[in-house]
C-alpha cells in the first residue's frame, strides 16, 4: 500500500519575538498560514526495519540530516513499529528559505505513517511528537491559520485570511535560523508587531488590513545581513503587490496580491533578476 500526502509551505503574516528564554529559544507571537506551493510525500512500508528517503533534488541530505527521517524514526521507536519505511520526496518548496519545507516534510511523514500503519495517533499527539522535531512542526501537522505562541508550538486556529494571490521570491542567499534568532537584541526591538491587530483584520475579512498589519522582528537581522532582500521588498512594493514581508528568518519574501490582473507583472518583473519567484493562492481550509 501507499500513502500520498502533501506537505505545503508556510508563511509568516506576522512574527513578534517578546525575549530569550533560558533554554535559548525565543518566546514568540506568530501569524501563520499556508499556501498552495507543496512538497509531495509517498510512502510505503518496508518488511525490513529501516528508513529509507530519496527525492529527485541532489541538494538536500537523505539520511538521518533529513527531517522526515527523523519524523518517521521517532514515530517507530514511540510506537514499537518493527516495519521500515520508504518516503520519496518530491521537493518543490525551496530549501532553508525561511518558508518550512523540512518542518513540513516531517509533519506530512507524521500524519501519513499514523494512515500507514493505522496507529490512531490523535492529532494533539501528533502535534507534541512534531514539537520534538522543530518548533514549525506542530503547526504544519494541522496547517490552516494559526496564532503561535510558546517557541511557536502553542497553536490558537484562525479564521482563513481573505484569500488573495501570494508572490514568492527567494534570492540565491542561504539563512540561519539560528544565526537569525542568535543575533537578535530582543531587549532593542523598536518596533513590535501586534498579533491582535493583525487577528481583527483576518477575523474583519480586511485584506488591506491585513496588508497594513504585516510585520516580521527578524526581518531587521536578516536585511542587515543581506541588504539585497531589502532590495527585493522594494522592487515587489514597486511592481504593485498590496502588502510585503520577509518569512519566517528568511530569505524569501512574499508579496500578497489582491488582483490577479497585478501577478503577471510582478512575477515577471522579478523574475528579471530572481530565478526563484512563483506566484501561488493562500491555502484555504474547510
Ligand atoms: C523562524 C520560524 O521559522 C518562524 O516560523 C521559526 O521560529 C523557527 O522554526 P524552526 O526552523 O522549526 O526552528 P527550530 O528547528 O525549532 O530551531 C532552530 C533554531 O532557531 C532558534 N529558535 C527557534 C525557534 C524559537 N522560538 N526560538 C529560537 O531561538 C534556536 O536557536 C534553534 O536552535
Ligand atoms: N525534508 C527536508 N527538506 C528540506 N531540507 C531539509 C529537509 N530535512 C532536513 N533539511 C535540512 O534543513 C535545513 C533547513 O531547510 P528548510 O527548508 O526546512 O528550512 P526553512 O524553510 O528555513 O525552515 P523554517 O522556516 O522552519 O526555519 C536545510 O539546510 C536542509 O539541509
Amino acid at each position: 500500500m501507499k500513502i500520498y500526502e502533501k506537505a505545503p509551505a508556510k508563511i509568516n503574516l506576522m512574527l513578534d519575538v517578546l525575549h530569550r528564554r533560558e533554554d535559548g529559544y525565543h518566546e514568540v507571537e506568530m501569524i501563520m498560514t499556508m499556501v498552495d506551493l507543496a512538497d509531495r510525500l509517498e510512502m510505503s512500508t518496508l518488511p525490513r526495519d529501516t528508513i529509507i528517503i530519496s527525492s529527485q533534488v541532489g541538494y538536500i541530505p537523505l539520511d538521518e540530516k533529513n527531517l522526515a527521517f527523523q519524523a518517521a524514526r521517532l514515530i517507530k521507536d514511540r510506537y514499537n513499529v518493527r516495519s521500515g519505511v520508504y518516503i520519496h520526496l518530491d521537493k518543490n518548496i525551496p530549501v532553508a528559505a525561511g518558508l518550512a519545507g523540512g518542518s513540513s516534510d516531517a509533519a506530512a511523514t507524521l500524519r501519513g505513517l499514523n494512515r500507514l500503519w493505522g496507529l490512531n495517533i490523535p492529532v494533539e499527539e501528533l502535534k507534541a511528537l512534531g514539537a520534538e522535531l522543530g518548533s514549525d512542526v506542530p503547526f504544519c501537522v494541522t496547517g490552516g491559520t494559526a496564532l503561535a505562541t510558546g517557541r511557536g508550538e502553542i497553536l490558537t486556529p484562525l479564521p482563513n485570511p481573505p484569500q488573495c494571490w501570494v508572490v514568492l521570491a527567494k534570492l540565491p542567499i542561504n539563512v540561519s535560523t539560528a544565526e537569525v534568532y542568535g543575533r537578535l537584541r530582543s531587549s532593542q526591538i523598536p518596533n513590535h508587531p501586534s498579533a491582535g491587530a493583525m487577528i481583527e483584520a483576518i477575523e474583519n475579512g480586511s485584506f488591506l488590513g491585513v496588508c497594513d498589519r504585516l510585520g516580521n522582528v527578524l526581518e531587521d537581522v536578516t536585511l542587515q545581513m543581506h541588504p539585497e532582500v531589502a532590495h527585493l521588498k522594494e522592487s515587489m512594493l514597486k511592481l504593485g503587490a498590496d502588502g510585503v514581508l520577509m518569512s519566517g528568518s528568511g530569505p524569501t519574501v512574499f508579496g500578497l496580491v489582491s488582483k490577479e490582473s497585478k501577478v503577471s507583472r510582478i512575477y515577471n518583473g522579478l523574475r528579471g533578476f530572481c530565478k526563484e519567484v512563483y506566484a501561488v493562492r493562500l491555502l484555504t481550509k474547510g
